[in-house]
């Protein structure tokens, strides 16, 4: 079988094969040896060296006993069983690449295909490399970083399609998705996430606003090969000074239901029309077959970074539900006729040029780490952000490759006293949490949810962490010497279960929020990989 046969089948549990743990990115798996018992024995089985000091927010992909993982600057296959290093390749950029990337020198991961790797460079490449000795076999340029583009993405491969997005909103870009050939790099198709005047949708731009409107797509879409459909998110639209950009802004905060093969959009749902609080809508996009009303239905479900958990029918983009599960006040709710929020005065002001105290902050609800859904719970499972932002429009004039934002940053978040994060266990059609499970610093790692009833997740200190499924007690943890931003997977291997998570701190939380109580955490990237002690 294929690498995408098996992906397809949903059932192999020897591999981690695609980011999400699967086209329903659902990061969910029906191994139980670490369960809830046997979890207070997992133990470090080894620890792999990165060589690196940035953040390190990877996916490992597991194929036949080899690992494949990267780090802004380099790819690595090492043997999962040893720990031992099978080759590792070197990812240059220009020097002056980090001064076009917005919230951390990073990348997510590979895609695997036919035994080749795929993988995006901060300085907007696509490279191939062959899975056996780390060679490039094919490089392919998406955008210039002089434009203020840069990649973190993790690609897709859908219907033999390799499929990537691109990152650069805060830079006056215009945003899209890219379909190239797995063989050849030959490239396939472009979609823009923000139409020119003469296509569908470019009438919610004025002017000359489309070409500089953002929409960046950078983190990585789900798949279902039965509609044969990618669902792929889009970011905010630029600048955040909303008054620069009068109208909706198609197709920034929405989603996109596309076809691989052409990238044709088959619909498009917006979360937040003209939105001017960074509330990038790129946030997994978790497929999962749920019960509405005793009906079986093909659901869609995102915890967007506008505060709103939004259940969707995926075959025709129909909004199900979409309810808080964290603070809101631009809003009151989502109007479930026409699917637009109802904004309050908040939002209104801030679009009038008045100083705002904005719930969530323009870091969102939750950021891009991603969700968990367990179909045996009916949970999600996602690290949220417990805090709002100070927001204030002020005049912008674009310069190429520099900042494109409109926004007064000088003092923009509102911290309270408590706890700034939680790993909530979310009810998707209501919103509401079965419980929470605080932290004083909030968490920005993935979250993975098991058969055996433990959600994995990662501290910004550095603790690898397992809660109990059904109540949210910690039952483990592990200090893996600096701050996890990873994004932890399992799979079974000779009869024994393994997590592997990425240690490396670093991100969004630590470059701009000034908080102080992360001072003395150490930077280091690496790779650790658990086991239960036999
Ligand atoms: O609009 C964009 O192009 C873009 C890109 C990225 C990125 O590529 O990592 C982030 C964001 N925006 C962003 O808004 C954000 O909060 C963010 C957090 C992180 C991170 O790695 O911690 N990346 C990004």
């Amino acid at each position: 079988q294929t690498t995408e046969q098996l992906v397809k089948g949903g059932t192999d549990t020897s591999n981690v094969l695609n980011y999400g743990m699967g086209y329903n990115l659902q990061r969910f798996s029906t191994l139980n040896q670490i369960n809830k018992d046997s979890v207070k024995n997992l133990v470090p089985v080894w620890n792999y060296s990165f060589n690196d000091d940035r953040s390190e927010e990877s996916q490992p992909i597991v194929y036949q006993g080899v690992i494949y993982v990267t780090s802004h600057n380099a790819t690595m296959a090492v043997d999962a069983k040893t720990g031992k290093q099978i080759w590792k390749s070197k990812v240059e950029y220009p020097a002056e690449t980090p001064r076009i990337v917005c919230c951390g020198i990073i990348n997510r991961g590979v895609a695997i295909h036919e035994g080749k790797l795929f993988r995006t460079t901060l300085d907007a490449n696509v490279i191939a490399i062959d899975a056996k000795n780390g060679k490039e076999l094919w490089r392919q340029k998406a955008a210039d970083i002089k434009e203020g583009y840069s990649m973190t993405v993790a690609p897709l491969v859908a219907d033999g399609v390799v499929i990537t997005g691109i990152s650069g909103a805060e830079f006056g870009t215009r945003g899209f998705i890219d379909g190239w050939d797995p063989a050849t790099g030959k490239h396939l198709w472009r979609t823009h996430s923000i139409p020119s005047p003469d296509e569908p949708g470019g009438d919610t731009w004025k002017g000359d606003t489309w070409k500089l409107g953002g929409g960046s797509t950078w983190i990585t879409g789900s798949y279902d090969p039965e509609l044969n459909t990618v669902y792929w998110g889009i970011g905010n639209p630029g600048p955040f000074n909303s008054a620069v950009r009068p109208g909706d802004n198609l197709y920034t905060c929405s989603v996109l239901a596309m076809d691989p093969k052409t990238g044709k959009i088959k619909w498009h749902y917006q979360f937040s029309p003209n939105n001017p609080f960074d509330y990038d809508a790129v946030a997994e996009m978790v497929l999962a077959d749920v019960n509405v009303e005793g009906k079986p239905t093909k659901a869609l479900m995102n915890a967007n970074r506008n505060g709103f958990f939004y259940v969707l029918d995926r075959t025709n983009g129909k909004l199900l539900a979409a309810n808080p599960y964290v603070k809101v006040n631009w809003a009151t709710g989502v109007d479930m006729k026409t699917g637009k929020p109802i904004e309050t005065d908040v939002a209104k002001d801030a679009r009038e040029g008045k100083k705002v105290t904005v719930y969530p902050s323009i870091l969102g609800g939750k950021n891009w780490e991603p969700m968990s859904f367990n179909p045996q719970t009916g949970l999600a499972y996602a690290n949220t952000l417990n805090f709002g932002g100070k927001y204030k429009a002020e005049p912008v004039t674009f310069k190429q490759g520099e900042w494109y934002l409109g926004m007064d940053l000088t003092d923009p978040w509102e911290f309270g006293d408590g706890p700034r994060g939680y790993l909530k266990a979310i009810d998707p059609m209501t919103g509401k949490s079965k419980w929470e499970a605080p932290s004083d610093i909030p968490r920005f790692s993935g979250v993975l949810s098991t058969a055996g009833g433990v959600v994995f997740s990662g501290a910004l200190t550095g603790e690898f962490e397992a809660f109990d499924a059904d109540t949210g007690k910690k039952l483990w943890q592990f200090q893996t010497g600096s701050g996890i931003e990873g994004q932890p997977v399992t799979w079974q291997q000779d009869g024994v279960q393994y997590v592997a998570v990425t240690s490396g701190y670093g991100g969004v939380y630590s470059l701009f929020s000034g908080d102080e109580r992360l001072a003395k955490v150490p930077p280091g990237g690496s790779l650790w990989v658990f086991a239960v002690k036999q």
